[in-house]
């Protein structure tokens, strides 16, 4: 089973400055850059673009799997983040497979799927993994947003942000200010942790 780090921030000192993100989309490094960056202590992200395989599984799975390889092909430590939107409807999928299932239906055709079905209620679920290096085991950390799927409401920026709208908010993710998205979002809920976890590591 993987380990999954519990958030605990309070207890932990800032030590962790700077970190490597291997990730191949623009607009998650531009978040997880917005929200690490702030607060009393700020981590600093080293990008590090490069085209990660994914392999078939369940999100933990697929997390530790893009995680080891990055490490590996860093040969240093470094996080990489997978997002999942998983439908209740359909038990969870399309989950991580969300980026083929956009890519081929669009907005629309994700509305579609769920014609038929009693609900349209949906999470967003993103799980960073944290590797020490190409020797260590990925650690993984969760953040998970409930909503509902919508019709297309707020600009094409991001991904699946149109159709997704958080509970109790009456705003699709494209609909906010991106400091409102990064406040209640699947990723700020997950690099809470992350934050936490990496602030703890002893002085060297
Ligand atoms: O509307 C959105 N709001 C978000 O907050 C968000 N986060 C991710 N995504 C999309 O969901 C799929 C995840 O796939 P994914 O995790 O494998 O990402 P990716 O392949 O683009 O990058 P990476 O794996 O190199 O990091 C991709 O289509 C992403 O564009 C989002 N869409
Ligand atoms: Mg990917």
């Amino acid at each position: 089973m993987p380990k999954i780090s519990e958030c605990t921030s309070s207890i932990y000192s800032a030590l962790v400055k700077k970190i490597a993100f291997v990730t191949g989309n623009a607009n998650k490094l531009r978040e997880v850059k917005a929200i690490l960056s702030s607060g009393a202590h700020p981590i600093e992200i080293d990008s590090q673009s490069l085209d990660i395989p994914e392999v078939q599984g369940s999100t933990q799975e697929v997390a530790i799997a893009k995680c080891r390889m990055a490490a590996k092909l860093l040969q240093g430590p470094c996080i990489t983040e997978d997002t999942a939107l998983c439908f209740e409807a359909m038990n969870g999928l399309p989950g991580p497979y969300i980026k083929d299932f956009l890519a081929k239906l669009g907005h629309e055709g994700l509305n579609k799927m769920l014609d038929g079905f009693s609900t349209r209620a949906a999470w967003a679920l993103c799980t960073f993994a944290y590797s020490a290096g190409p020797d260590s085991e990925p650690i993984l950390f969760e953040g998970r947003t409930d909503g509902t799927l919508v019709p297309a409401r707020g600009p094409a920026v991001f991904g699946w942000d149109p159709c997704f709208e958080p509970l109790g908010t009456g705003q699709t993710y494209a609909e906010m200010d991106p400091a409102r998205k990064n406040s209640l979002s699947h990723r700020c809920k997950a690099l809470e942790k992350l934050r936490a976890y990496l602030q703890s590591f002893p002085q060297e």
